[in-house]
C-alpha cells in the first residue's frame, strides 16, 4: 500500500485530473460517496454491537432483484452532524450528504464560516446540498464549549446516566446534542500550520461534545505529511482516507487522532503512484511480495545445507549485559541462520557454556572484568573472514577507544553489517559519520528513537515530530538502510524508499527485544536477503511473533518477555 504526502497526493489529483481526463467534481462525488458508505457501515456495525441486526451495507435482495439500498433498522434515529470547511475537504462532506439523506439518515451541515465564501467545486457541491434540501447552520458562539463542560456533556451523550434531571435538561439544550455523530469535513490535505478561528473552536467543541466522529480524509487538526497534531486536532472513531494513505496517518499521535484508518479508491488510477515514483509503503504481504521481492514463504531448498543459510557472527555481550548478544544469536538461529558465532569477553564465555548449544562462540577479549578491550579489532577481523554478516552492538558496552575499535570493524570488514544498541552508541560519538568512509556492503543501523537522537544530533521529541523525514534523510546522506524503531517502525534506504511496519504492540517494549531485532535482521542477511529487504521483512515479522507470544501466554501484551517473541519465530 502506498503512502503519500500532501504534495504527492495534490501532484496524483492534478495528474489525474489534467492529464487523465477525470473531473474534479467526479473524484469529489466518489470522495465523498466513500465517505457516507463508512458512515453507513459505522451505523450498521453500532447497531449490530447493540442487537443481532443485519449491517447497513448489505444489499437488499429481494425476489432476486438486488439494489444497494441501505438497510438501516432504526434509521429514524441517527442524526449527523457535517462540518464544513471551505476548501475541497468541505465539497467532500457536501456529498457525502446526499448520499446519507438517500440511506435515510438525517443530515445537518455546520458551516465554518458563511457558505457563500466557498469557491470551485465545493460551492457547486453547497449549491447542490442546498438545493435537495438539506439543512444547514453556521458556526457562532452558541455551539461553543468549552473543556469545564466536558463531564455534562459525557452525562448528555449517555456515557454517564446518573446525571440529574436538572443536569441532564440543561445539557440536553446545546445544539451539539441533537446528533447522534459528527462527520469531520473542515480541513484536508490543504490545511497549514494550527487551525485557526473559527476551525480550532469546533474542533474542540466536536471532541468535547462525546458525538463518535467520522473524519474526510485526515482528522482536521493533523499534519497530513508528519502525524504531529495541532493543540485542536479531531479525535476520530474512523477516518476514511481518499485515494491513498497519508504519511501522518502511519505515525503517532497522528494515528491515535485517526482511529480505524479506511482508504478508499476514488478512481485515481492505482498506476498513476507507480508513475510518479512514489517510493513509500506501508509493509504487507503483497508490499513484501512484489516491491520488496521477498519469497515471504521462506521455503528451503530440498537440497539445502547449512552453508547455504549463511552464517552471522554477533559481536557483543558483556558481564553486565550478557543477555543482549545470547538474544540475538539465539534470534539469528531461529530465523534460520544456517551457523551463528558469538564473539564475546573470555570471562562471559565461561558463563556462557551451555546454554545455547548450537551456538559457535569466540573468546574475543581478555580483559578479566569481562569487557571489551580496543585492542581485539584486528583478531575480530580476521575472525570475521568465515561469517556472512555481522551484527555489532548488542550488550557490547562502551570501552577506551571504542572509537577507533568500531572504525576498524568498519573499514576492514567486507561483509553486511547490522550496528544496534551501543555499537550505535559510539557511532554517534565518532568523528562524524560522513566523515568515515562508506562502506561497499549493506550497512543496517536499527535505532530506537533515543539512539537516532544521538545519531542526528537532536532531541528525542525533535525526532519523534518527524520519524519519516527523518529517517529518509538520514538515510540518503549516510547510504546506509535505517530501522528506526518504536511503534510503527520505519525502514528507510539510500536510495529514499520508506517502509513502515504496523505488526507489534507495547507489551514488545520490554528489555531486549531490540536485540531480537538485531538477530531477526542479520539471519535473514544471511540467507540472502538485502539490508532492505531483510530490515523490512525482519521488523514485520519480529511485531509478529511479539503479538504471537502475548496470544500464546496470558493474551496480556505487559508479560511479555522478549525471550518469548524468540519463540514465537
Ligand atoms: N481534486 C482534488 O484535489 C481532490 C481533493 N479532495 C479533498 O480535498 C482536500 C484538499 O482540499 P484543499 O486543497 O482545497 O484543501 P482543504 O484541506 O480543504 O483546506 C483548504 C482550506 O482550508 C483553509 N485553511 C488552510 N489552513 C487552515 C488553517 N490552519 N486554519 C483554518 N483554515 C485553513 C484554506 O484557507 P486559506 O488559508 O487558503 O484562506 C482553504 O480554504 C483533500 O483532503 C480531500 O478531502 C477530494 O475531494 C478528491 C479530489
Ligand atoms: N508500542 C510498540 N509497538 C510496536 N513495537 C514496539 C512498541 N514499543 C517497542 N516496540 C518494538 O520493540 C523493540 C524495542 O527495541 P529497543 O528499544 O532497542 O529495546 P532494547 O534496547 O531493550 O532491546 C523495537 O523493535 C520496537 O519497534
Ligand atoms: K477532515
Amino acid at each position: 500500500m502506498y503512502i503519500v504526502t500532501a504534495q504527492q497526493m495534490r501532484d496524483l489529483d492534478q495528474y489525474t485530473i489534467e492529464q487523465l481526463g477525470i473531473p474534479a467534481m467526479s473524484l469529489m462525488e466518489s470522495a465523498g460517496k466513500a465517505i457516507a458508505e463508512e458512515v453507513i457501515a459505522w451505523c450498521g456495525g453500532q447497531q449490530e454491537e447493540q442487537a443481532d441486526v443485519p449491517r447497513g451495507r448489505a444489499l437488499t435482495n429481494e425476489g432476486g432483484i438486488r439494489s444497494d439500498e441501505r438497510v438501516i433498522p432504526d434509521r429514524s434515529r441517527q442524526h449527523w452532524l457535517v462540518l464544513v470547511g471551505k476548501g475541497n475537504n468541505g465539497g467532500d462532506g457536501l456529498v457525502a450528504v446526499r448520499y446519507l439523506m438517500d440511506a435515510g439518515i438525517a443530515v445537518t451541515l455546520l458551516y465554518a464560516q458563511d457558505p457563500q465564501e466557498l469557491t470551485g467545486h465545493a460551492a457547486a457541491q453547497r449549491d447542490a446540498a442546498h438545493r435537495s434540501g438539506i439543512a444547514y447552520r453556521v458556526w457562532s458562539e452558541e455551539w461553543n464549549l468549552h473543556a469545564e463542560t466536558e463531564e455534562g456533556n459525557k452525562q448528555e451523550s449517555g456515557i454517564n446516566h446518573t446525571a440529574s434531571g436538572s443536569k441532564q435538561a440543561e445539557h440536553n439544550q446545546h445544539p451539539w446534542s441533537n446528533y447522534t455523530g459528527i462527520i469531520d469535513a473542515l480541513l484536508g490535505t490543504g490545511s497549514k500550520g494550527e487551525p485557526r478561528e473559527p476551525y480550532a473552536s469546533i474542533i474542540r467543541s466536536a471532541n468535547i461534545s462525546g458525538k463518535p466522529i467520522i473524519a474526510a480524509d485526515i482528522p482536521s487538526g493533523l499534519n497530513a505529511d508528519t502525524g504531529e497534531v495541532a493543540e485542536n486536532c479531531i479525535q476520530a472513531q474512523v477516518t476514511v482516507c481518499l485515494a491513498f494513505l497519508k504519511q501522518g496517518l502511519t505515525q503517532y499521535p497522528g494515528a491515535t487522532a485517526a482511529g480505524e484508518v479506511v482508504v478508499r479508491s476514488i478512481g485515481i488510477p492505482r498506476s498513476t503512484a507507480k508513475q510518479a515514483g512514489l517510493r513509500a509503503h506501508l509493509i504487507t504481504d503483497d508490499v513484501l511480495r512484489d516491491v520488496l521481492q521477498i519469497d515471504t514463504s521462506r521455503a528451503r531448498a530440498i537440497d539445502g545445507h547449512k552453508g547455504t543459510y549463511g552464517h552471522v557472527m554477533v559481536i557483543g555481550g558483556s558481564m553486565k549485559m550478557s543477555g543482549a548478544g545470547l538474544m540475538a544469536s539465539r534470534s539469528a538461529l531461529r530465523i534460520g541462520s544456517g551457523l551463528v558465532s558469538w564473539a564475546l569477553p573470555e570471562q562471559l564465555m565461561k558463563h556462557m557454556v551451555g546454554h545455547v548449544p548450537e551456538l559457535m562462540m569466540i573468546p574475543a577479549s581478555e580483559d578479566p572484568d569481562g569487557q571489551w578491550k580496543a585492542d581485539t579489532a584486528q583478531t575480530i577481523v580476521e575472525q570475521t573472514a568465515k561469517a556472512d554478516v555481522l551484527a555489532i552492538g548488542p550488550g557490547l558496552g562502551r570501552f577506551e577507544d571504542d572509537n577507533e575499535w568500531l572504525r576498524t570493524l568498519w573499514e576492514e570488514t567486507q561483509q553486511p553489517l547490522v550496528l544496534d544498541a551501543d555499537g550505535l552508541n559510539i557511532l554517534s560519538e565518532a568523528e562524524g559519520l560522513s566523515r568515515w568512509p562508506r562502506r561497499q556492503a549493506d550497512t543496517v543501523l536499527t535505532p530506537h528513537p533515543g539512539e537516532m537522537a544521538r545519531l542526528a544530533g537532536v532531541s528525542t521529541a525533535d525526532i519523534q515530530r518527524d520519524r519519516i523525514g527523518i529517517a529518509r534523510d538520514f538515510a540518503s546522506k549516510h547510504g546506509v538502510v535505517l530501522v528506526l524503531k518504536g511503534a510503527r517502525t520505519i525502514v528507510a534506504s539510500p536510495q529514499g524508499d520508506i517502509f513502515v511496519n504496523t505488526t507489534g504492540h507495547p507489551g514488545m517494549a520490554t528489555g531486549g527485544s531490540g536485540d531480537v531485532l538485531t538477530g531477526v535482521i542479520s539471519g535473514l542477511m544471511a540467507q540472502g536477503l538485502s539490508g532492505l529487504q531483510a530490515a523490512a521483512f525482519g521488523v514485520h515479522l519480529h511485531g509478529h511473533a511479539g503479538e504471537e507470544a502475548a496470544r500464546k501466554r496470558t493474551g496480556n501484551p505487559a508479560s511479555l518477555l522478549a525471550g518469548d517473541i524468540i519463540e514465537s519465530l
